[in-house]
């Protein structure tokens, strides 16, 4: 554990302009896309955080031939034409949700024995939905200590294809492994969404890039997907910066009142959570579209009633500037959010209760009313995005210090300092 950082409150508004590092999304969609694919990929503006490691060291583990240049961000991939080359591996996946959804598909692709597994709480998040989903397409896959999460054991033959249901309600990484892994069946596979689908974005993200190294899904309204058996092609893809990393920067502009422009995004990225500068909108934010750019003019927040279901990543970073907001600000249709790097909900209410700060908890998310806050260490359950939104409030309010800041390394091993050269240039 890292030694707590205080935060400075600062003494004028914020603004500036920075460029979050690559969208971890995205690196870890490329990479499984471009290791499935028919022949050598480059990826540039890749992601170096815990997030992309695991992933990194996990295909290069399953025998792909991989090359990463971390100085350029740039990282080359021979792809095995919808095979696996190792027989038979053991993966270690820290708390990277993605990884290890995305890996079990990509294993049940191969052929011999593999056992993905990761940290304590890596242990207690849900994979059963795959796992299941899997299974239906001919896999042989099992959640070793029979609770339906991690360790995961793959004894893999290649998959068969045929007809899934996959359970969208918990988390959308269970479709998109599947949606993956897919064109490597050796019949079509039609998918069938079981209830809800949380993250909708997600899956439009996955289909995108699945596009983009030539792969073709048809589908019906994101209820309905089939996918013949196909080839990815080797492709030059660059990465968008992380629109989740950017709502940090944007939320400082919203309360300080400053002006800070994101570089490298625009409202046409794949991310949907570029889709947060909209809430800064409603509740009194100016968001400028630039060519290459957006940026948010802050100005007095009032709260907001929003549903954050499509784009929860970022309702930590709305719920740690709530208090500022004139009226009370409730966040809406983010359960899934209890099944994350922590119970993000119960972490929120807990935290902002320790800064003095009215809250209602629910079980769908929770309520936030404005107030004075008082000074306060934050806990940050090992979640990255824990701390790096209260590293905003104590943008506003003094005496906050983040416990264990180090655990941004999972997708932005910089942020801190990201965030100092901003204070410090204003
Ligand atoms: O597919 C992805 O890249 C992700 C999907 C989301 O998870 P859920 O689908 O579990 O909500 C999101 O929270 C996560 O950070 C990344
Ligand atoms: C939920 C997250 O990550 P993952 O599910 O990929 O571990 C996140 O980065 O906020």
């Amino acid at each position: 554990m890292s030694d707590p950082l205080p935060i400075s409150p600062v003494t004028q508004p914020l603004s500036g302009t920075v460029r979050p590092p690559g969208s971890k999304s995205l690196t870890n969609r490329a990479l499984i896309v471009a290791a499935l694919a028919d022949g050598g990929s480059e990826l540039t503006g890749v992601l170096d955080s815990q997030d992309t490691q695991v992933m990194l060291e996990s295909l290069a583990r399953l025998g792909f031939n991989v090359q990463h240049d971390q100085s350029l961000a740039r990282v080359s991939i021979k792809g095995c034409g919808g095979t696996v080359p190792a027989g038979g591996a053991e993966l270690w996946l820290e708390n990277s949700g993605t990884s290890i959804r995305f890996l079990t598909a990509l294993c049940a692709a191969g052929q011999g024995e593999y056992r993905l597994d990761g940290s304590t709480r890596m242990r207690e998040r849900p994979i059963g939905d795959l796992i299941a989903a899997l299974n239906q397409l001919g896999g042989h896959v099992t959640s070793v200590a029979g609770t339906d999460c991690p360790p995961v054991r793959v004894v893999a033959n290649g998959l068969r294809g045929g007809t899934v249901d996959v359970p969208g309600s918990i988390s959308s990484q269970f479709l998109s492994a599947v949606l993956m892994a897919a064109p490597t069946a050796a019949n079509r596979v039609d998918i069938q969404v079981a209830g809800t689908l949380v993250s909708v974005p997600y899956v439009e993200m996955t289909l995108a890039v699945m596009r983009q190294f030539g792969v073709e899904v048809e589908y019906d309204s994101y209820r309905r997907f089939s996918i013949e058996p196909q080839r990815y092609a080797p492709t030059r893809y660059a990465i968008e910066p992380d629109a989740s990393a950017a709502s940090y920067f944007f939320a400082a502009a919203a309360v300080t009142g400053g002006e800070i422009t994101v570089e490298g995004l625009t409202r046409d990225a794949l991310q949907g959570d570029v889709g947060f500068v909209d809430a800064l909108a409603e509740m009194g934010c100016t968001v400028i579209d630039g060519s290459d750019s957006i940026t948010v003019r802050g100005g007095p927040l009032r709260g907001i009633d929003i549903d954050m279901n499509a784009i929860s990543d970022t309702a930590q970073t709305l719920a740690a500037i709530a208090p500022f907001a004139e009226g009370p600000t409730r966040i809406r249709n983010v359960a899934h959010m209890r099944h994350k790097e922590t119970d993000r909900i119960s972490a929120l209410v807990i935290e902002l209760r320790r800064l003095g700060a009215r809250v209602d908890e629910f079980d769908d998310g929770l309520m936030i009313y404005p107030g004075p806050l008082n000074p306060a260490t934050i806990e940050t359950y090992d979640d990255h995005r824990m701390a790096m939104s209260f590293a905003i409030t104590g943008l506003k309010s003094p005496g906050i210090q983040i416990a264990d800041p180090g655990c941004t390394a999972k997708t932005y091993p910089r942020f801190f300092e990201d965030l100092a050269q901003l204070t410090d240039a204003s």
